[in-house]
C-alpha cells in the first residue's frame, strides 16, 4: 500500500476527513498525525522513513510482534474459501469450531464454552447482558448489580464505558447506565497513603465486602475487574487484593469477572493475568493479544456452570454480525499456536520478563521516578517532582506525561502516558538486544523530561 503523496498532504487529507478515537482533533490538526507506514518485529516505521520501537505493542495488544506471515497466509487462504458466515441461524464454519476448541485449551481448566464478539467492549457489553440473564434464569432477577473499580478501563460503547471508571468518559453521554457501581481501585501509588501496600491490598478488596453488604448480596450479579488495570495506568494490585477479592465473592455466591484484554495472552508471564495472581473466575473477557490486533476479534470465556444455565434457559438474544468472523477467527488461530508452539508466554516468564524489569526498576532510581513497576512485559514509572512524597506536579494533571510521552516519540521508543505516568507493554517477542535499546531511550527519556521540567520551574 505505497503512496507518492508526501507526509504533509497525508496529514492534510487526514485531517480533512478523519476523526480519531480519543483524540482532540484540533490540537491533533494543529500537530499533524504521524503516519505509520509498516511494521516488523517490534518496530515501526513512519512516512518519513524513522524506525521507532513500538513499547506499546500497537495497543497492548500486538504480543507475537509484526511481519508474522504465518497469520497473514492462513486469512488469504480462510477469506479466498469462506471470507464470512455467520454462526446465528444453525450454522457454524470451521474456524470459529476450532478456534473454540484451542480457547478451551489455552484458557485456564475451570473454562470450556466461548462467546465471540468483535472487540474488547463487545466483550464487556455481552457480560453485562449475560451476568443479568444468568440469574434471571435461576429466579433471582433482581441480582442484576454489577461491581466495578473506579479508574477501570472496560470499553467504550455505552455497557464497557459504564463498567469502566473512567469519569471524563461518564460525562460524555450520560454514563454509567443503571445498576453499575464503582468502588475504589488497589492504586498503592497513588491512594496507599502511609499505609502498607499489603494493608492497602486488604482495604481495597474489603471496598467490595463493604459495598455488597450495604446494598444486600440478593441484588449483586458479579464483580468485573482486571488483574492490572491497564490504561489506569499499570495498576498492579498488591499481593493480599486478589485472593481478599474471590473469597468475598465465593462467600457472597457472586460472579467474579476478570477483563483479560490486556492481561491475557501471555502478557502477565502466564496465559492469563488471573492465573498469575493466583485466581479463578467464572467468566473471562478476551481480546487484544488474542489475534495480536492483525485482525479484530473478541470473546467471553465461560466455565460450565455459567455455561449450563445460559445453554438451558432458551435463546441467549444477544450477539453480533461478526461474532467468530472467519477470517479474524483464523488469524487468532494461527496466533494462539504461535503462543503455544514457540513457548512465548513460557519465555516472558522465565527470561525476557525478568531480563526486562531488572533494568526497568532500576529506572525506578532516576530523579524524576517516585515508582517503577512491572509484571511479565507490563510496566509504568511514576513521574514525581519528589520520590519521598510521591508528590504531583504543580501544573495541570498530565502535563508532564505528555511533555515525556513526546520525548519518548523524538527518542524513537512508543511508550503510553497516563496522566503523569510513563507505560510500557512491548511485544512479548522482544529480545535482549531489543530490550536494552528500550531501556536506553527510555533513560535518555527521563533525563530529556526532567531537563525540560526543570527549565519550566516543575521542579
Ligand atoms: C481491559 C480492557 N477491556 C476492554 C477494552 C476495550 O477493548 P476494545 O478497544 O477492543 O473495544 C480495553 C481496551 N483498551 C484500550 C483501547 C484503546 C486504547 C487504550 C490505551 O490505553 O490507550 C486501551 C481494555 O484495556
Amino acid at each position: 500500500h505505497q503512496t507518492n503523496l508526501t507526509t504533509a498532504e497525508l496529514r492534510a487529507i487526514d485531517a480533512a476527513h478523519h476523526l480519531h478515537p480519543f483524540t482532540d482533533t484540533k490540537g491533533l490538526n494543529a500537530e499533524g498525525a504521524r503516519v505509520i507506514v509498516k511494521a516488523k518485529g517490534v518496530h515501526l516505521w513512519d512516512s518519513e522513513g524513522n524506525q521507532i520501537i513500538d513499547g506499546m505493542s500497537g495497543l497492548w495488544n500486538v504480543n507475537v510482534g509484526y511481519g508474522r506471515e504465518e497469520i497473514v497466509e492462513v486469512v488469504a487462504q480462510q477469506m479466498r474459501e469462506l471470507p464470512f458466515y455467520n454462526t446465528f441461524f444453525k450454522t457454524t464454519h470451521l474456524p470459529a469450531i476450532e478456534l473454540s476448541r484451542l480457547l478451551a485449551e489455552v484458557t485456564p481448566p475451570q473454562f470450556s464454552r466461548v462467546f465471540f464478539t468483535g472487540s474488547g467492549s463487545e466483550s464487556n457489553d455481552t457480560i453485562i447482558r449475560m451476568v443479568r440473564h444468568y440469574w434471571a434464569a435461576q429466579d433471582k432477577p433482581g441480582k442484576s448489580t454489577i461491581i466495578a473499580r473506579k479508574n477501570g478501563y472496560h470499553g467504550s460503547t455505552i455497557g464497557g464505558a459504564s463498567l469502566g471508571g473512567m469519569t471524563p468518559m461518564h460525562a460524555q453521554g450520560g454514563l454509567p447506565i443503571p445498576g453499575i457501581v464503582h468502588i475504589a481501585q488497589p492504586y498503592w501509588y497513588a491512594e496507599g497513603g502511609d499505609r502498607s501496600p499489603e494493608e492497602f491490598g486488604l482495604w481495597a478488596a474489603r471496598e467490595l465486602e463493604r459495598t455488597i453488604d450495604e446494598l444486600g448480596a440478593d441484588t449483586i450479579a458479579a464483580f468485573i475487574a482486571e488483574p492490572i488495570q491497564g490504561a489506569g495506568a499499570v495498576v498492579i494490585p498488591p499481593a493480599t487484593y486478589w485472593p481478599e477479592i474471590q473469597r468475598i465473592c465465593r462467600e457472597r455466591d457472586i460472579l467474579l469477572v476478570s477483563d483479560e484484554v490486556i492481561c491475557g495472552f501471555g502478557r502477565t508471564g502466564e496465559w492469563f493475568g488471573c492465573e498469575y495472581f493466583g485466581v479463578q473466575p467464572d467468566i473471562m473477557a478476551m481480546a487484544k493479544g488474542i489475534s495480536s490486533g492483525y485482525l479484530p476479534i473478541g470473546g467471553v470465556m465461560v466455565t460450565e456452570k455459567v455455561a449450563e444455565v445460559i445453554a438451558n434457559a432458551g435463546d441467549f438474544n444477544h450477539g453480533y454480525t461478526y461474532s467468530g468472523h472467519p477470517a479474524c477467527a483464523a488469524a487468532a488461530i494461527a496466533n494462539i499456536k504461535i503462543l503455544r508452539d514457540e513457548k512465548i508466554v513460557e519465555r516472558v516468564k522465565s527470561d525476557i520478563g525478568p531480563y526486562m524489569q531488572k533494568q526497568w526498576l532500576a529506572l525506578g532510581d532516576h530523579p524524576m521516578v517516585g515508582e517503577a513497576r512491572m509484571v511479565g512485559l507490563i510496566g509504568a514509572l511514576e513521574l514525581t517532582p519528589n520520590k519521598k512524597t510521591r508528590a504531583s506536579w504543580p501544573v495541570e494533571t498530565g502535563t508532564v506525561g505528555l511533555i515525556a510521552r513526546d520525548f519518548s516519540f523524538q527518542n524513537g521508543l512508543v511508550m503510553r502516558a497516563t496522566r503523569d505516568t510513563l507505560i510500557i507493554a512491548p511485544p512479548l517477542v522482544i529480545s535482549h538486544e531489543e530490550v536494552d535499546a528500550l531501556i536506553a531511550a527510555a533513560k535518555k527519556t527521563l533525563d530529556d523530561s526532567w531537563a525540560e521540567v526543570k527549565r519550566r520551574g516543575y521542579v
